[in-house]
């Protein structure tokens, strides 16, 4: 298993582009299936979750390449709509082949998705979605078959504004008869993005990065080509990085308007920020404040994916925070481990109230999901002494090569093992 071990305290400066998006990736990967032919996706990250979803699309017949950033994915030979369970289990993210599968071939077969284990993660706002518009579903244990020999469009509201859930029910009923609305839909800008690209492949859909998305149901889509948003998670963590080592970095290749709410945060933390157009300037020399009250809810509101990053810069502040995390249930497991490394951290149910210490020690930490595995990181950074990460495989899920992009900012980090074959060109 890959370790990554950081020697901290020397503050990260230089210049950085971002990846392209993984969670706006993925859905696209998965909607690909809805167009007959050859489409190629640009600024895709190399990613095991990427890799993961590509061997999903080869195993249901597609052919498909990853060279450098692009992605040529030809759907011509898709023949089955079978998703083997051991690739199902692999990450959640396989559940968004269930639209498209569906809409192209009338009946799909999936198990229960892997994931992070960072909550239950449910999946029933997808299948009342889909059956909504028109689907039999039967779930036999962990199986799940559903059957649709034409779907209809039909107004859905959804008790909560779930991602998954908003982008499966756009994949499916964009081939439907007749017209969808899907109300107190997600808005964040994944689901925007997925919008664009099923345009472009000539669907009819307004409304996303609002609470209502109307879908005209169309008679076909055609394969096409299309550019992925950069990863505004990704950005997020460099940005907390940097303040959290009191180091200067700019990011270049972001939307800072999709980091509004993070901006905000930072800047009540005493971090000076810079956006000029698609570029993030970062800096910060001094301890960072504390900040009364954060807490993570649906876009437009703060991201629970920059939950545990921001929670390392708070360890660090002068005073009391609090954090509250309202979207996964099991999503402060890195408290343990940011308090092995000398963080002073009580949890009281869903919150964490964090009084600020002047420094944190290395030590032997645990990647327990992806976020939690990045905040290790940036803890280790900014720490006194040698941080050794275990479990990098959850990092790996959301980072090209994390070890490689902090070495450019001049970390000191190195990964014990090869990245694996299979992600490298
Ligand atoms: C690949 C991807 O885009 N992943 C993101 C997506 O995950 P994902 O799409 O899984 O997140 P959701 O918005 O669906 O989940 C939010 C909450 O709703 C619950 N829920 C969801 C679906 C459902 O059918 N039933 C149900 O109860 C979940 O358990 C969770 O508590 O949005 C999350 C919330 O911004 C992010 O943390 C993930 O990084
Ligand atoms: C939780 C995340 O991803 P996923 O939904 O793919 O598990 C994440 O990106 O932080």
């Amino acid at each position: 298993m890959d370790k990554l071990v950081i020697e901290g305290g020397k503050p990260l400066s230089g210049s950085i582009v971002i990846q392209g998006a993984k969670n706006a990736a993925l859905p696209i990967l998965a909607a690909s299936l809805l167009a007959d032919g050859t489409t190629t996706i640009d600024h895709v990250p190399k990613l095991l979750d990427i890799e993961v979803m590509l061997n999903i699309l080869r195993e249901l017949g597609c052919r498909a390449e990853h060279i450098g950033d692009t992605v040529v994915l030809d759907t011509e030979a898709a023949h089955t709509s079978h998703v083997p369970e051991s690739l199902m289990g692999q990450m959640r993210s396989s559940i968004f082949l269930m639209g498209p599968l569906l809409a192209r071939f009338g009946e799909v077969q999936v198990y229960q998705p892997g994931g992070c284990a960072i909550g239950e993660r449910k999946i029933d706002l997808h299948l009342q979605g889909l059956e909504a518009l028109g689907a039999e579903i039967e779930e036999l244990g962990n199986r799940i078959i559903c059957r649709a020999d034409k779907l209809y469009g039909a107004d859905i509201h959804l008790s909560f504004p779930s991602v998954g859930a908003t982008e499966n029910i756009m994949m499916a009923a964009v081939l439907a008869e007749g017209r969808t609305t899907i109300s107190n839909a997600a808005r964040e800008p994944e689901i925007q993005d997925l919008q664009r690209f099923l345009n472009t492949m000539g669907a009819k859909i307004i409304g996303a990065g609002t609470d209502t998305i109307t879908i005209e149901g169309v008679q076909s889509l055609k394969p096409c080509r299309y550019k992925v948003i950069p990863d505004r998670i990704v950005a997020g963590t460099i940005m907390v990085a940097a303040a959290a080592t009191r180091g200067q970095v700019t990011l270049q290749n972001t939307n800072p308007a999709h980091l509004t709410s993070l901006i905000h945060v930072l800047r009540r933390a005493g971090v000076q920020i810079v956006v000029d157009g698609d570029i993030i300037k970062v800096g910060s020399a001094s301890r960072p404040k504390a900040v009364e009250r954060i807490v993570t809810s649906p876009y437009p509101a703060f991201p629970t994916d920059l939950q545990s990053q921001v929670m390392v810069l708070l360890t660090l502040a002068d005073g009391v925070s609090i954090l509250k995390e309202t979207i996964f249930e099991g999503r402060l497991k890195h408290v343990d481990e940011l308090s092995r490394m000398g963080a002073d951290i009580r949890v009281d149910l869903n919150a964490a109230i964090i009084r600020g210490v002047p420094r944190l020690y290395g030590a032997t930490v645990e990647a327990t999901d992806l976020r939690a595995g990045a905040a290790l990181v940036i803890a280790g950074l900014a720490a006194n002494g040698k941080t050794v990460v275990e479990q990098v495989h959850h990092i790996d899920r959301g980072y090209d090569r994390i070890e490689s992009m902090l070495s450019r900012l001049g970390a000191r980090i190195t990964r014990n093992s090869p990245v694996p074959n299979n992600l490298t060109n």
